[in-house]
């Protein structure tokens, strides 16, 4: 599994620690990320599964939808922000995001601004007196949220195309509210489908009680992963990069390999960067292959390769970490295995590190096996000598990979 931010996020609304370290255990493998509310840290120790769950490497959302003075707001972020959540809502009225936002200055807490709960529609914001409707608050929300500078919003996925345009793409939007067709609504009144959240451009989903009271919890985040994938596949296409795209590659290039930075020990002080624009224009001069792939006529990933003795030869694959998760680079592999068989090569090679999980266990994982020297063809086994691919090796062992049509 990549180590990928995943789009689902399973709430562990459940009365007791055990039950939700069970429910984690269940889920670890599909790629989900916890989110830890009101129920687990008032009644079930929260704040010590979160602990746990962070000292296994895991992704932590905690839902604590904080609204007080800003000294308050600030000191309670500061808090949790300090326990390492990678999540952090608060309701999104201006003064308590400022205060929030001076308590992350610095962390990789990610600063979520609650609009309008999901469960709420017209009729209760009126009743609560509120001169706007949800459309109109959530707008105002997500203006005020952009100008303060959070990372992005909760709202319900009819709102998320709005949230996109009034903050130019700078808000993530993360939704609840998500039912698959025929769940229940339960207490919920703004619903959608995960397919729809993600067409609609959701960066992350909120999914409690169509997983956790599932009959069998596994399946059913396995059934809205399904459906995460498939509507990122509907609003992705592929097309060949020009040398026009040169800058756009590099971006590309420099904001993955951020990725390595993370990884501290060797990688972090190699300080891998990606390559320039003119190296992208050199590439393109050397006859090289590049593919770029939209996420929303937007730019979010490539492919680089070359014919290798007659084999198409994978150079590099780059995915922006704000889209990885997605199975971009899957879809991209996938179109390179395309094109390989239709231009008739005899399979698919390249060289990665072979422990860095989204290098070579994450090709082992689609489909690839690793090659000895002796499997790989003469021009290969050159790639795999040179000067270049030394310097590589120091910093961690690298490894053939390959498959054969
Ligand atoms: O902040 C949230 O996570 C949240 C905001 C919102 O507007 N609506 C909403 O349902 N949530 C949370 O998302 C989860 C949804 O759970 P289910 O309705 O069981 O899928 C719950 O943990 C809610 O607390």
């Amino acid at each position: 599994m990549s180590n990928a931010t995943p789009q689902l996020i399973t709430a562990l609304d459940v009365p007791t620690r055990k039950e939700a370290e069970a429910l984690v255990e269940r889920m670890d493998d599909r790629g989900v990320f916890f989110k830890i509310g009101y129920q687990l840290i008032y009644g079930g120790d929260g704040l010590g599964l979160a602990r746990e769950l962070k000292r296994a490497g895991k992704k932590i959302f905690m839902d604590v939808k904080l609204l007080d003075i800003p000294n308050t707001v600030e000191k309670g972020v500061a808090g949790l922000a300090e326990l390492g959540a990678d999540f952090v809502t608060i309701h999104a009225e201006p003064h308590c995001m400022a205060a929030a936002k001076r308590a992350v200055e610095g962390t990789d807490t990610k600063l979520l601004g609650v609009t309008v709960m999901t469960s709420l529609d017209d009729e209760d914001l009126k009743a609560s007196g509120y001169a706007y409707g949800v459309s109109d608050l959530v707008a105002r929300r997500a203006k005020q949220a952009t100008e303060i500078g959070i990372d992005g919003v909760i709202c319900s996925a009819q709102e998320i195309e709005m949230v996109r345009d009034l903050s130019s793409g700078k808000l993530m939007a993360v939704t609840p509210g998500i039912r698959p067709k025929g769940s229940a609504a339960d207490d919920q009144k703004r619903i959608f489908t995960p397919y729809q959240a993600i067409e609609a451009g959701a960066a992350h989903l909120v999914v409690g009680r169509p997983v956790y009271k599932a009959n069998d919890p596994y399946a059913a985040a396995g059934a809205v992963n399904d459906e995460i994938h498939a509507a990122n596949d509907a609003v992705t296409r592929i097309r060949p990069a020009d040398p026009e795209d040169a800058a756009v590659l590099s971006d590309i290039d420099n904001d993955a390999s951020k990725r390595f930075a993370n990884m501290g020990g060797a990688f972090a002080s190699a300080h891998l960067t990606g390559l320039t624009a003119a190296q992208y224009a050199e590439k393109f001069r050397q006859n090289e292959l590049l593919w770029l792939i939209e996420h929303r006529d937007l730019p979010v990933g490539f492919v680089r390769a070359k014919p290798v003795d007659n084999l198409l030869y994978i150079a590099e694959i780059g995915v922006a970490r704000a889209h990885q998760g997605k199975g971009l680079g899957r879809r991209l592999l996938a179109h390179m295995r395309r094109y390989a068989r239709e231009n008739e090569f005899k399979g698919l090679a390249g060289l990665t590190w072979k422990d860095v999980p989204f290098n070579g266990p994450y090709y082992l994982h689609n489909g690839f096996q690793e090659w000895s020297l002796d499997q790989a063809g003469p021009e290969l086994r050159t790639l795999a000598a040179s000067s270049d691919e030394q310097k590589l090796n120091t910093i961690g062992e690298r490894m053939i990979f390959g498959e054969r049509f």
